[in-house]
């Protein structure tokens, strides 16, 4: 592992020069520079969004209560000269035919509910990149359960997929139809999909290594599917017992199989930063499977650094080389906590930015250059409780948490339409049939809340539980305090 102790830094990234990046994207959305242009300090953004995440859907605004970020259309009266700059230059545009699909490019600004303009004008510049509406793939009864060595009784497993739904998730991916023999965890997959195939406010994914797997799902009800393929050739054996060539050949005829049914085929890259065999992976080997699975039809490519090694300065070159080859409104980010460095590895995701064109426009005599730009990704996957780890990547810590991907993301006013409170308490359903604390930050940080605000409901009282059995209280003061608990009476259960 020692290549992989050093986080790799700025200076060690790919150089990849400008002109080697101009038209090399097709544009799916444009942001002038308006500092390059003579027009102010600001950007002029021109997002385009053209997958279910669609800002389109998105207009309202934020309204979490407990949260101090909000986004708000950008104040006319900061900048009135600006703002007839853009509107002009937004007419021409749409003259040159290089018609942006964005909303109104001044209604996309996001800043603090502060009154000082400076911070707010910092926090425009900082998060000016960031989407308006995130979706996130729960994968926790999957990804998160997969490494439990106990085995989780199904109907727990179904009732933890009903509460993540219930909490407003679009997605939840259910099962894996894999070998029991390597996956005795999910050996009840038929039984899952059967209990849950009814439920309709989400959709269900499950894995699927091959047609034996695709055909046990499709006949127990699924209606979406997901393979996994690797960046590296060591993991792939590992995992799947066949190279990466070969697990590209099985998956194009799970694809094909699967456009038949009409059924969409999600695809995974593990290993893109690094793998625990083979150390550092270079981006352009990711790139290259991610493309292969996008060819086949894959809808979506989730990029899984499955080993949690990850961190800015690594991830940035590795969405750069696959942003080159797979629009970044078909990707999707998939951290593990290994090293702490989710959260941020999830900001830069959704800031990433790629030039995509350069185009010289002439507008009232004055020549501009406006830099076409790629939107940053707005699918993350991430797991309940922080719970999971892969069988075949030794050490590798949980996935990130979603409770805390949930909590930045309210913090930056992105929505997810997802309610916090009802995912915490699917976190505590999982953490208290785990018997163990909640991996999620935000979810351990409420508890305490809750300790020092009690109030007799059933999440307080399991973690009221919890707390008591942890903390260093001498045997008969603690159960003194774990009676007078269990006689609080509480309705939710
Ligand atoms: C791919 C195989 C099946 C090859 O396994 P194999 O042993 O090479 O396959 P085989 O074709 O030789 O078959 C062996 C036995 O498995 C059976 N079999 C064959 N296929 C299936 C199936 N679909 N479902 C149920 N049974 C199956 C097959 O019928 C046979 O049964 P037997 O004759 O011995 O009784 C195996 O290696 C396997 O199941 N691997 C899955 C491992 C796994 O699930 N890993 C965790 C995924 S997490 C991940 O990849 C990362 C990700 C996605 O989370 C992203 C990230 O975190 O970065």
């Amino acid at each position: 592992m020692s290549s992989l102790e050093e986080p790799l830094g700025f200076d060690k990234l790919p150089s990849m020069s400008t002109i080697d990046r101009i038209q090399r994207f097709s544009a799916g959305a444009c942001r002038p520079r308006g500092d390059d242009m003579g027009m102010g300090s600001c950007w002029m953004d021109g997002r385009s969004c053209s997958t279910s995440n669609s800002c389109d859907e998105d207009h309202e605004e934020y309204t979490g209560e407990t949260f101090p970020w909000r986004r708000h259309v950008r104040d006319v009266s900061e900048g009135e000269a600006f703002n007839q700059r853009a509107k002009s230059l937004s007419k021409n545009r749409v003259k040159l035919g290089h018609v942006s699909k964005s909303r109104n490019w001044l209604d996309q600004q996001y800043s603090s509910k502060c009154n000082d303009r400076g911070i707010r004008n910092i926090t425009n510049k900082f998060l000016k990149g960031i989407p308006k509406f995130v979706k996130i793939v729960e994968v926790g009864p999957r990804d998160g359960l997969q490494n439990e060595k106990t085995i989780v009784l199904t109907s727990v497993k179904v009732e933890l997929i009903r509460r993540l739904v219930s909490s407003g998730l679009p997605v939840v991916e259910a099962t894996s139809f894999v070998s029991p023999k390597w996956v005795p965890q999910l050996a009840d997959a038929k039984d899952v999909m059967k209990a849950v195939c009814d439920i309709e406010d989400a959709r269900l994914p499950v894995l699927t290594p091959n047609l034996k797997g695709f055909e046990a799902a499709v006949a127990a009800g699924a209606k979406e599917v997901a393979v996994f393929a690797s960046a590296s050739e060591s993991f792939s054996k590992s995992n799947i017992n066949c190279s990466i060539e070969e697990s590209l050949v099985r998956y194009r005829s799970v694809c094909l199989a699967a456009k038949e049914h009409s059924i969409p085929v999600r695809g995974y890259v593990s290993c893109v930063v690094g793998c625990p065999v083979e150390g550092a992976i270079p981006p352009s080997k990711v790139a290259y499977v991610a493309k292969e699975l996008y060819n086949m039809g894959c809808f979506e490519i989730s990029l899984g650094d499955t080993i949690g090694v990850g961190t800015p300065g690594t991830v940035v070159p590795m969405l750069e080389a696959v942003m080159a080859v797979v629009p970044a409104e078909k990707l999707a980010v998939h951290f593990h906590d290994t090293y702490g460095q989710s959260l941020s590895n999830i900001l830069i995701s959704l800031q990433f930015y790629g030039v995509i064109d350069l185009l010289q426009v002439e507008i009232d005599h004055s020549i501009y250059v406006i830099l076409y730009q790629q939107m940053g990704i707005s699918t993350v996957d991430s797991s309940v409780a922080g719970l999971g780890g892969c069988p075949y990547a030794q050490g590798a810590s949980g996935n990130v948490a979603t409770e805390d991907v949930v909590y930045m993301l309210n913090g930056l006013g992105v929505k997810t339409n997802i309610d916090l409170a009802k995912l915490m308490l699917a976190g505590d359903f999982i953490s208290d049939h785990l018997g163990r604390q909640s991996g999620s930050k935000t979810a351990v940080a409420r508890c305490r809340e809750h300790h020092h605000h009690f109030t007799p409901q059933a999440g307080s009282v399991r973690c009221q539980q919890r707390l008591v059995n942890r903390t260093l209280l001498s045997d008969a003061t603690r159960t003194r305090a774990c009676e007078i608990i269990s006689r609080l009476s509480f309705k939710d259960s």
